[in-house]
């Protein structure tokens, strides 16, 4: 179990984590949303001891990370990995966490197989390695101590479709065993297929959480006309609320019996009606990051 409770890290006047509280439970896995500069690499590395906080508290199995006395037996982390060192090879590295953790030889050759790299790979220099192949060493290190907590930033990273495939089922049978998974990504698209909660961060402030298909449900309805306009207007004036997309897409908070009644009697032919899965967390999420000028459509990009 992971909990963060009113956490905050200021760095002058800008809050980069700003009392921020959720809790990863055993047993599932929790996605960790929000667009670049949302305050998801902060609060992981408040997480794991590497920043300190200006208020608040985050807790491991209970404790500060600081706090565990051998933290790779509970917390497999993987925050960043090209940082890994570039003139070691991969089984170095593993060679020296092994050690460092008072771990068995064999568990380095296990690790390998277990996220697929070869032992031609792990005899390379991490600086010739794919950020792929980083990010698996980076796994292998995370799974080294036979951890009960996995903490991740943006672990997909530079994999290829059946490397982010992997990367999911992976986690997935990680939490089916009973371990937690606090993982961070910006894509909706990525979180929404393995996460079975979600919190969603912007500008350092949590402004959605809860289970994944909670929060997809909460989405009210799709209906499409040839004449969007006039259609949100008949919505409104029904009293519903009503927000035009593209292509005369409304999304709006009646039901479909309802809204196609109203466009019934205004007299607009329907195209499309239909339960708006996901669009009302696509479009907050979209909405927090059109604040943000550098990577205006994050999931467009995974469309
Ligand atoms: N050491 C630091 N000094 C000053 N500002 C910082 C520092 N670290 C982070 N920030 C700022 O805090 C905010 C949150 O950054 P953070 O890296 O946590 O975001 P993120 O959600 O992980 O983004 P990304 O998806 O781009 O990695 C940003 O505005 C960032 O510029």
């Amino acid at each position: 179990m992971i909990r963060i409770d009113s956490l905050t890290k200021r760095y002058g006047d800008l809050a980069a984590v700003d009392d921020v509280s959720f809790t990863a439970f055993p047993g599932r896995v929790t996605g960790f949303l929000g667009p670049n500069g949302a305050g998801k690499s902060t609060t992981l590395r408040l997480l794991t001891g590497l920043a300190t906080s200006s208020s608040g508290r985050a807790t491991v199995l209970g404790r500060r990370y600081a706090d565990l006395p051998n933290p790779g037996l509970d917390v497999g982390v993987l925050l960043d990995a090209s940082a890994q060192h570039g003139g070691r090879t991969g089984r170095e590295t593993l060679v020296l966490a092994q050690r460092t953790m008072g771990l068995p030889d064999a568990q380095v050759d296990a690790m390998l197989d277990l996220v697929g790299l070869t032992r031609t790979e792990s005899r390379r220099r991490v600086r010739d390695y794919s950020l792929g192949m980083r990010q698996r060493l980076g796994i292998a290190t995370a799974l080294l101590g036979d951890p009960r907590v996995l903490i991740l930033d943006e672990p997909a990273n530079g994999l290829d479709p059946a490397g982010i495939r992997w990367m999911r089922d992976l986690l997935r049978s990680f939490a089916d065993d009973g371990g937690t998974v606090l993982l961070s990504s910006h894509l909706l698209a990525e979180i929404e297929l393995v996460a079975d909660d979600i919190v969603v961060i912007g500008h350092g402030r949590v402004v959605a959480s809860g289970a994944t298909h909670e929060l997809l449900a909460a989405s009210g309805t799709l209906v499409r006309a040839h004449d969007g306009e006039a259609l949100v207007s008949a919505l409104a004036s029904a009293g519903y609320r009503a927000t035009p997309g593209a292509d005369g897409t409304v999304v709006t908070d009646a039901g479909p019996a309802d809204a196609g009644r109203v466009a019934f009697a205004a007299g607009l032919p329907l195209v499309e009606l239909r339960s708006a899965d996901g669009t009302a967390l696509e479009e907050m999420f979209l909405d927090l990051t059109a604040d943000d000028q550098r990577d205006p459509h994050p999931i467009g990009a995974l469309a």
